[in-house]
């Protein structure tokens, strides 16, 4: 693909959407073309399935069903809104993809991992990030972040969980990076946003070649 796909995983509150806006800013400064999205969603279609899940319209349905409904809204998203932006050579920055599957419709039970897993391989169908940058906040923080962020909206159906889980996800996340450290970058998501915001442009630069799509913009535009 001629384009650059960075996903953004992490815990509730872990500062996601903070962190793609000011990418998203530096990046464009650069002269790129820049697309950011977020899952589940990014389509209407993908926003349909979004209502259902995180209503709680579907909470009986159990990891591997679960995990089926955000696999389908995934591959609308990747066909509609992903696929063509990297094949035009845009930079994706969406918010959560596959990791936030991996981790949020974990299941003890192999043959559901491997269920899921399977769901996964077809799902992406060959297109991956290239790089999946890991805000890491102590659970407890994330969760006060995002209970000052909701006000007076409700608790979607996975924030509604315990600490606990919000532990365990925490710490899933940190294996999915070191298991694949060549694709993860964990970045400290606590203190000054500005200060972060530098990290995760030093990482970006220091992972992927930029150079490449800025020479092809400015040859796309001579
Ligand atoms: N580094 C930071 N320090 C303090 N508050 C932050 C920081 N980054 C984000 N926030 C605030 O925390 C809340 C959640 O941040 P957000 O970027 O929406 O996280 P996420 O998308 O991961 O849920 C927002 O109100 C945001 O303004
Ligand atoms: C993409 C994805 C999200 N989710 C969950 C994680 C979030 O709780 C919710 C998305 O809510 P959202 O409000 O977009 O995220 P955030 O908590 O980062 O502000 O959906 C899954 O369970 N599986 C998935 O594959």
């Amino acid at each position: 693909m001629a384009g650059i796909f960075i996903t953004f995983e992490g815990g509730e509150g872990s500062g996601k959407t903070t962190q793609i806006r000011r990418l998203a800013d530096a990046l464009a400064a650069h002269g790129l073309d820049v697309v950011t999205t977020r899952e589940p969603g990014g389509t209407p279609g993908a926003d349909a399935i979004r209502h259902v899940v995180l209503s709680g319209a579907a909470r009986h349905l159990g990891p591997q069903m679960e995990g089926v409904l955000f696999a389908a809204a995934r591959a609308d998203h990747l066909e509609v809104v992903i696929r063509p932006a990297l094949a035009r050579g845009a930079v994706v920055l969406c918010d959560r993809f596959h990791d936030s599957t991996r981790v949020y419709q974990a299941s003890d039970d192999p043959e559901e991992g491997a269920f899921l897993a399977r769901l996964e391989w077809a799902t992406l169908n060959g297109v991956g990030p290239d790089l999946t940058i890991i805000l890491d906040v102590p659970a407890e923080i994330g969760a006060e972040r995002a209970r000052l962020r909701r006000q007076e909206a409700k608790a979607d159906r996975f924030e509604e969980e315990d600490l606990s889980v919000q532990v365990e996800r925490r710490e899933r996340f940190l294996a999915i990076a070191r298991s694949e450290p060549e694709r993860c970058v964990v970045i400290d998501g606590q203190g000054d946003a500005d200060e972060i915001a530098q990290d995760v442009l030093a990482a970006v630069e220091d992972r992927l070649d930029l150079d490449r799509l800025v020479k092809n913009r400015e040859r796309q535009g001579s």
